[in-house]
Formats: C-alpha cells, structure tokens, sequence
C-alpha cells in the first residue's frame, strides 16, 4: 500500500470514529497537514449534520471554507468535542512530535479545548521514542538567534527553517539530534525559554486515541 493509501484509510476510520456522535451543534476541531486534508475533504457529505468547525491554520481553514463548512471562531465555541490531526511522530504514550507544517502553536490551542484528540497516523510516523523527526520551535522572530543559542546548551542542533513564516507571524527553529527522554519534561523545558511562542512536543497532553494506519487495516488505541 502506498502512504497516501494509508492516509486515505485512516481519514475514512477517522470519519467513522466521530460520525455516530454528529449533531448539528458539534463544532470540530481540525489540524494541519496531508493527512488531515484527506479527513477535511470527507466532512463534505456530512456537512449537513454538525455546526462547523475550528481549524488549526489557515490553509485547513480555506479547505473546510472551500468545501462549505463554516469555520468558527475558538473563541465562540467553548470546549470541542473532538480534536483530529496528524503527527509527525507518535509513541506508544500517544505523544506526539508536531509541527513539520508549522502550525504547531495553534493545533496546541485546539487540541488544549477538546474532550478528545484523535491522532490520524500511518505506521511511518510510530516510534519507539520521539526525536528523529527534528523537532519544531516556534519563536518571537527577535530571539531567534538566543534561543538557538539555548537549544545548543540543551544538546540539540537548531536549523533555523528559513522563509518560513507562522500564521502567527513567527519562525520556526528544527531541531535536529535532540534526544528526548522525557518528552513531557522537554515539553515544560522548552516552553520555559523566553521568546518560545510553544514547540512541537505533544506530551503533557498527548492524543487520547491514536488511529493507525497499516497495511493490514487501521488500529485503534485508546488511552481514555
Ligand atoms: O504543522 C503541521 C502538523 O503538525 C501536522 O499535523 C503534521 O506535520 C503531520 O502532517 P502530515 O499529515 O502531512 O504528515
């Protein structure tokens, strides 16, 4: 099966998972990313059946709006009932690396407001421990170069990823040969440096189910 198969299988799973508890007062919460594309473009039948939904970035916003679902202020909306995204790397805690499409800040918005994160991975993105896929920093633009130079004391090899502009107006910084340990630890530590908007560990809240796509079908965990 090619990847994009396998994202195809888990976004039709992912459409499963929630569709039982659509009403026409669900506002959805939805994340960034090829794999979440695939799951936005399946809402269109059911488009009908809930009230709308929060995206994660600008671009899931243009393709739910595209698709003639409303996209709502999370402002408005209070706790969702559902998160649903993609990872870069997920582990066997449902913690997750985010962030290879930049819109790590605001998928840590809303995913923080939802009841329930529903991760939509294929296997390529299960590991035994997070830190092989460099992990994204999002950072006020003038303290980039300092919290480069933090980075560095903490062991990693920070790439500043150039041309790239947040949809909060920020930067990223990868970082590359980080081992992480503690992800939740990491997670505190590195949000603790002045001029760190957030980073791309998922760890303190993780993904309470994890929808996994392999070549013999779609697995679900479930951690509540
Ligand atoms: O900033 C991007 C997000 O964290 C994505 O959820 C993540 O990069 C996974 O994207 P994809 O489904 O394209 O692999």
């Amino acid at each position: 099966m090619t990847q994009d198969a396998l994202k195809a299988a888990v976004a039709d799973a992912a459409i499963k998972e929630i569709e039982p508890w659509l009403d026409r007062n669900t506002v959805l919460g939805i994340g960034t990313g090829s794999t979440v594309n695939l799951f936005i473009d399946r809402l269109r039948p059911l488009r009908d059946s809930f009230r709308g939904a929060v995206a994660s970035s600008e671009a899931s916003a243009e393709r739910l709006k595209a698709l003639g679902i409303d996209v709502l202020d999370l402002n408005s909306t209070g706790t969702l009932p559902f998160y649903i995204d993609g990872a870069d790397e997920v582990n066997a805690n449902l913690q997750m690396i985010k962030g290879g499409g930049a819109a790590l800040t605001r998928e840590k918005i809303v995913a923080a407001c939802a009841r329930r994160f529903i991760c939509i991975a294929d296997e390529s993105k299960h590991v035994a421990r997070l830190g092989d896929f460099p992990l994204p920093v999002e950072v006020i633009p003038m303290a980039r170069s300092y919290v480069g130079r933090e980075l560095v004391k903490l062991g990693a090899e920070p790439v500043y990823r150039q041309g790239v502009t947040t949809d909060n107006g920020n930067q990223i910084i990868d970082c590359f040969d980080f081992m992480i340990d503690d992800p939740a630890a990491m997670e505190a530590r590195l949000n603790a440096i002045a001029g760190v908007v957030t980073n791309g560990l998922f760890a303190a809240r993780g993904a309470d189910v994890l929808l996994l796509s392999k070549g013999d079908g779609v697995a679900r965990t479930a951690l509540s």
